[in-house]
């Protein structure tokens, strides 16, 4: 049996070598030849799964995409095909919701201001903004939630419309999938228009796709507006962002919100699991196993921590500057921006790190600091 898996999937030697053989090849570069003698085809979200790639592949029995998003793959092609897919949902929501916090402690450090007092409007509650939101609620933010098809399916959460959002909010973080059609679609879903109503000294973090923002109409209000002040991850026409947009944006990195080494880890995991349950033999791997030990293994705080002192901490499982450097400094160079992606050091998640908090005050051994880093995700 023979396995075409994107070279930049962690972990796919470690766990499916007993099944098959493996081919590693460029998911973005990857050509019909390449995959017409596969049995199994694992790819990423820079890979298009489509009739052009696989109509030749007649071996196909599985196709797995180690992320969130589906948006590359003819899914109605596949299911024409019998061919089963299966995507990772949730595997790294962990991972882009802590992006999410540690970035706007960033951004609240460069500004010297403060986080705390912000209100945050999340659109779209789905994996990756409820564990945005967990984030910022740990730290007592007030956030609010729109997500308008949630709330129609019954979701018991409060929720508020877009526009309630772009009026109240200070922090605006986007959480959709890309759709291009239908109520809800999110093509563009900041435009011109939208992007002229934000608040003045509005914060926006897109880390979901680039083109839920008119890139063209933000670089236009940005040269107006320097009150906004903007995180991205995503962009438009990736992996070529527009230059001009660059310098006018406060945090930029390569589409790597998801890109925990436990986020990548599960992703593979996930297709693991879905491919032993498609061919019918026992998934005896653990995804424990596979993750190494994280160098700073247990550390103490004490309580009472400032705002300045919780960035110091999350920046020891990511330090979001060196990716916004290098990302200013590479992105524009021919393939810098896969190169910046493939090259990233692997961060980790809070969870990584036991912290044990030295309470000033012994009677207050309970304290709000050691829940409140038990409610962000840190071990103890
Ligand atoms: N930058 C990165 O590394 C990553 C980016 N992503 C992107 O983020 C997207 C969201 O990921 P998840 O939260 O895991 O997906 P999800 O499917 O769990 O949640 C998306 C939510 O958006 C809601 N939604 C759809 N249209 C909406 C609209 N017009 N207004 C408000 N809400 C709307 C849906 O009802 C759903 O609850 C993915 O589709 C993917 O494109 C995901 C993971 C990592
Ligand atoms: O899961 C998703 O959806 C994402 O956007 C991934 O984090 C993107 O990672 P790659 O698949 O492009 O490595």
């Amino acid at each position: 049996m023979k396995i075409v898996a994107d070279e930049n999937m962690p972990y796919v030697e470690a766990l499916f070598t007993d099944i098959a053989d493996i081919t590693l090849v460029n998911g973005r570069k990857l050509t019909a030849n390449q995959v017409k003698d596969a049995d199994v085809l694992l790819v990423r979200s820079v890979t298009k799964v489509n009739q052009a790639l696989i109509q030749d592949a007649t071996k196909l029995k599985f196709v797995g995409s180690a992320t969130i998003g589906t948006d590359h793959i003819d899914t109605d092609y596949l299911a024409l095909r019998g061919i089963p897919f299966s995507n990772a949902p949730g595997c790294n929501a962990t991972a882009v919701g802590e992006f999410v916090f540690i970035a706007l402690l960033e951004l609240a450090k460069k500004l010297q201001t403060q986080l705390k007092g912000k209100t945050i409007g999340i659109v779209g509650a789905g994996n990756t903004g409820t564990a945005a939101a967990k984030c910022l609620q740990a730290y007592g933010l007030k956030v609010m939630l729109c997500d308008p098809i949630k709330q129609a399916q019954g979701d018991p959460r409060e929720f508020v419309s877009l526009d309630e959002i772009i009026a109240k909010a200070d922090v605006i973080s986007l959480h959709v999938p890309i759709t291009k059609t239908g109520e809800h679609k999110t093509w563009y879903m900041f435009d011109e228009h939208r992007l002229a109503q934000l608040r003045p000294n509005t914060w926006l973090v897109n880390c979901c796709r680039g083109e839920v923002i008119d890139n063209r109409a933000l670089i236009n209000i940005k040269q107006t507006r320097s009150d906004l002040k903007l995180i991205l991850d995503v962009w438009q026409g990736e992996p070529n962002p527009m230059a001009e947009l660059v310098p006018l944006v406060e945090f930029a990195t390569p589409h790597i919100a998801g890109y925990s080494l436990e986020g990548k880890a599960r992703g593979t995991f996930m297709l693991y699991e879905k491919l032993c349950e498609v061919l019918a033999i026992e998934a005896n791997k653990s995804l424990v196993n596979l993750l190494p030990s994280f160098q700073f293994n247990q550390l103490s705080a004490n309580d009472g921590l400032s705002e300045s002192d919780l960035l110091k901490l999350c920046r020891l499982v990511f330090d979001l500057r060196d990716d916004d450097a290098l990302f200013r400094q590479y992105f524009s160079t021919p393939e810098g921006f896969d190169a910046l992606r493939k090259q990233h050091t692997h961060r980790r998640e809070f969870s990584a790190l036991s912290l044990k908090v030295m309470a000033n005050d012994a009677k207050s051994a309970s304290n709000h600091c050691e829940k409140m880093l038990s409610a962000l995700g840190f071990s103890q």
